[in-house]
């Protein structure tokens, strides 16, 4: 489940009085999502997303956050805008947290997706990578390569309790790509950084909705691709890698921007370091969250196997 913070019936309908929605006709939390609290919220007008944010997201980003939301929107782009209030503002507090009222998007996340879904929802990075080209906000990816060494010695030798072995095997994959990686050699946009089959709704084959923004960072653009294929292109446990997933998300992407040669050739690097990123902040979820908690952890070694697809001649013990 993902409500951390519980918006009671009198405050929330306080709350919509800022806002020409209409009345609180009812509010349910939604389980999806480990991050923020989110609440699908009806009024005598129509349906909402209510999002207070939590530990992750500080309030300081959600200006960039906002205004990306409202470029992409202008844009025709399935993404979801901010409602704004009477005053034209976006950004609130509710129950002492940051909050914002979301339009509401049609259309469900995929669990297993078909190759011609991956197709569109590639399809949909590609123009919003095109979309971001006149977006003049920047944000540095605080969870980008920089912050890797750093996490992965928070986490310490405590990573050989989730499985032993698993400080070696993440210091060598990190080892690795730190090594491989070239900052300078890509082109950067904003990129959603996060862009799993859970934050892409959908109808059928059809992208209604990219969703959860809060990790666009300005980065390397293919990067974003290698994050999407590291997240689409396996079964959950990260032990089957699915060939044809990930060779429509590259044939969906390309239709925008097809690889260049020294994109491909570096693709399984990028993508290396995306299942670093995941497995490091999985890792410190795992380590940091009681095992009761009613948050669901997610399993930090799903990375490391798909880590093993992507670096064949990394050491094995924890994949
Ligand atoms: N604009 C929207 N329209 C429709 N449904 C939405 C919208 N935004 C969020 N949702 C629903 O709420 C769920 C949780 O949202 P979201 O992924 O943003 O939460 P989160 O806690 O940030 O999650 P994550 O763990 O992916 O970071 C989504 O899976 C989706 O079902
Ligand atoms: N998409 C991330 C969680 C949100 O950051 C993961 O599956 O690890």
């Amino acid at each position: 489940m993902a409500v951390y913070t519980q918006v009671s019936a009198e405050a929330l309908s306080r709350f919509l009085t800022r806002f020409d929605v209409g009345a609180l006709v009812s509010a349910k939390g939604i389980a999806e999502g480990v991050e923020n609290s989110n609440y699908l919220v009806d009024t005598s007008e129509a349906r909402f997303i209510l999002t207070l944010y939590e530990k992750r997201v500080a309030a300081d980003d959600l200006p960039f956050f906002m205004a990306l939301l409202d470029h992409l929107a202008s844009k025709d782009l399935a993404v979801p805008p901010a409602v704004p209030d009477r005053d034209g503002r976006t950004i609130h507090e509710l129950e002492g947290r940051p909050a914002c009222l979301i339009r509401f998007l049609p259309g469900v996340s995929v669990t297993q997706p078909t190759p011609a879904q991956a197709f569109a929802a590639a399809d949909a990075m590609g123009a919003m990578h095109r979309a971001v080209a006149d977006f003049e906000g920047l944000r540095p990816n605080s969870m980008g390569l920089d912050s890797w060494r750093p996490l992965f010695e928070r986490c310490g030798r405590a990573l050989d309790e989730i499985a032993p072995g698993l400080h070696a095997d993440l210091g060598e994959a990190l080892d690795r790509v730190c090594e491989r990686w070239d900052d300078a050699a890509f082109d950067r946009c904003v990129i959603h950084a996060d862009l799993f089959p859970d934050n892409v709704l959908m109808l059928g084959d059809t992208v209604t909705g990219l969703i959860d923004f809060y990790f666009a960072a300005t980065d390397i653009r293919i990067y974003d691709l290698a994050i999407m294929h590291s997240a689409w292109s396996f079964d959950p446990q990260g032990r089957n890698f699915r060939p044809a997933v990930g060779d429509a998300l590259i044939a969906g992407y390309s239709q925008h921007y097809p690889l260049s040669a020294a994109e491909k050739a570096a693709f399984a690097t990028l993508a290396s370091g995306a299942c670093v990123r995941f497995a490091l902040s999985r890792a410190w979820d795992w380590l940091n969250t009681p095992a009761d908690a009613l948050v669901t952890r997610k399993d930090p070694l799903a990375y490391m196997r798909r880590l093993h697809h992507y670096d064949p001649e990394l050491a094995t013990r924890t994949a």
